[in-house]
């Protein structure tokens, strides 16, 4: 469910002590990566026959010397195109060596138009790519990318910064990545995410369990440990009070107040304008509504806060937040913090230990005072800024959404790009909130889950109504499918 993320230097470091404490080569390595990315192409792509590895210099390249060669032992055929002389005295010379003891030969040039491959393997440049892609390997990378052939990159798509997560002016588009050893931290979130097509990971039998990495990726929960006891009562799952929906945006907060109950919340209560109130009440009578000029102190029996959603920016909203929120302080209440709610927290900085904070990168640049292509650089380090100035646990959305309490963060692995609508982060701020209440925990495990959940739910109402016609409200429709996927028992 949570496999830990590791920088580049904590895996050659993890290497060295593998070789140390095993007594081998870490050309041993390199054989099971090759060996892997054999595996791999064997099982998703049975029928592909005709291979074009492009290899680098360093060990990548050795990564693909070995891929080459398993692949023509298998008698299948394989261009191999080489991007200059291997690294000297070490394991890709090595690889490709073998390779030409083998019998394989290498090219200098691109092949011609005309040859057409099953698959273009990347092993060009991985972990030790440093800064811009040289204008040298330019021409490779444009060779892969217009190939029309789906691609494999090995351990990074060539151009990806695998910490950081930025990238260069020229990058591999890949159809699927094999990363090696554990997953780096910048191919899980933001654009560099999308470069890697589809994620796998070989493990080459590494143990990465002792090594020290305050970075996890989630690829799942475990219902089981949230079963209902037979006689349970709405008493045990909270109450969630969703405030917001001011003037014409009404949407926001039934949204995420139905997203709220139905993540299993006791109560749900919703304050917001009265023109919004017989809709909610139409759409979903089990919440309970009221006009927000009422609701200017928080219901006793509230037990987490969802607010900001469809706020407005106006005095009445900054009034009431400020009010709002200083309540919920005083009674250590749990607020999730979303859209207009992170707006009003920019303009007035402060710090609170049980708020969620759910920024895009635009709202992160506000609530830090930089660009958005500066969040985009590293979306795991400037998640951790945030909750260091604010406070909380912060949830930088996008794909790859990162969870961040401070002292760990959780880079989400579900989702769907059918989710880049309006109204889908609202939905996550409710699931949030009523997932708080259900569990009655306030942590980055719970918070995480639920963000996991709300991707889930995605790629179902992806499965169901296609990317393009999904709309936000399909992601809470999709819930049941994800309890019965996962499963309660
Ligand atoms: N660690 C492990 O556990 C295992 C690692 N394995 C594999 O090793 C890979 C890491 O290998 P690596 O360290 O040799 O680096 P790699 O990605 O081949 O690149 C090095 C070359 O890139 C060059 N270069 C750098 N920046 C550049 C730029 N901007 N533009 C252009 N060129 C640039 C650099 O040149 P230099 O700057 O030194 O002149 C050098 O020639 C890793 O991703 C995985 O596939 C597996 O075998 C299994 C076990
Ligand atoms: N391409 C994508 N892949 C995965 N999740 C996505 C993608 N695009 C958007 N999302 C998710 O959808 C939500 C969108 O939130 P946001 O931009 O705040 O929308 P809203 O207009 O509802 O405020 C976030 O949780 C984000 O992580
Ligand atoms: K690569």
């Amino acid at each position: 469910m949570l496999s830990k993320v590791l920088l580049s230097s904590a895996v050659k470091a993890i290497e060295q002590q593998w070789a140390q404490k095993s007594g081998q080569s870490t050309y041993v390595l390199m054989q099971r990566a090759g060996d892997a990315a054999f595996q791999l192409i064997r099982q998703q792509w049975p029928e592909f026959s005709r291979f074009c590895v492009v290899a680098g210099t360093g060990n990548n390249g050795g990564d693909g010397y070995i891929l080459a060669m398993l692949l023509r032992q298998a008698g299948f055929m394989v261009t191999l195109i080489s991007a200059g002389e291997s690294r000297q005295g070490g394991d890709a010379e090595r690889a490709k060596g073998e390779y030409l003891k083998s019998g394989g030969v290498t090219e200098m040039f691109f092949p011609d138009a005309s040859q057409q491959y099953d698959l273009i393997v990347d092993a060009l440049l991985g972990t030790g790519l440093h800064g811009e892609v040289r204008p040298k390997y330019v021409p490779f990378i444009n060779f892969i990318n217009n190939s029309h052939s789906p691609v494999l990159s090995l351990d990074v798509p060539t151009g990806v910064d695998a910490d950081q997560g930025s990238f260069s002016q020229h990058t591999v588009q890949a159809t699927a990545t094999l990363s090696f050893i554990a997953y780096k931290p910048g191919l899980l979130s933001g654009k560099a995410r999308a470069y890697c097509g589809d994620l796998h990971l070989a493990s080459l039998d590494v143990d990465v369990s002792s090594s020290q990495s305050a970075m996890e990726y989630r690829q799942g929960i475990r219902l089981s440990q949230y079963r209902r006891d037979l006689a349970s009562h709405k008493g045990l799952f909270g109450c969630v009070s969703v405030v917001g929906g001011s003037n014409g945006m009404g949407g926001a907060l039934i949204l995420a107040a139905e997203a709220a109950a139905y993540m299993g919340a006791g109560w749900v209560m919703a304050s917001t304008d009265t023109q919004h109130l017989s809709a909610l009440l139409t759409r979903n009578p089990a919440i309970m509504a009221r006009g927000w000029d009422e609701a200017d102190s928080l219901v006793e029996k509230t037990t987490v806060v969802v607010a900001g959603t469809g706020m407005g920016r106006n005095e009445f909203a900054t009034r009431y937040l400020e009010k709002l929120v200083s309540q919920a302080q005083q009674r250590r209440l749990p607020v999730v913090l979303d859209a207009d709610g992170l707006f009003w927290l920019a303009q007035q900085p402060r710090e609170y230990d049980y708020w969620v904070l759910t920024p895009h990168d635009g709202e992160a640049a506000r609530l830090l005072g930089v660009s958005v292509s500066e969040i985009q650089t590293d979306r795991v380090h400037w998640a951790s800024v945030i909750q260091k100035k604010y406070g909380g646990i912060c949830v930088l959305k996008g794909l790859g959404s990162i969870t961040c309490d401070g002292q760990r963060s959780v880079i989400n692995g579900s989702g769907d790009a059918g989710m880049a609508k309006a109204g889908s982060g609202d939905v996550l701020a409710g699931m949030i909130g009523g997932w708080l209440a259900r569990t009655g925990r306030f942590d980055i495990d719970v918070v995480s889950e639920a963000v996991w959940i709300h991707g889930r739910s995605g790629e179902f109402a992806a499965l169901r109504f296609y990317p393009e016609s999904m709309q936000a409200g399909d992601l809470i429709a999709a819930l049941p499918e994800v309890w019965r996927d996962q499963s309660f028992d």
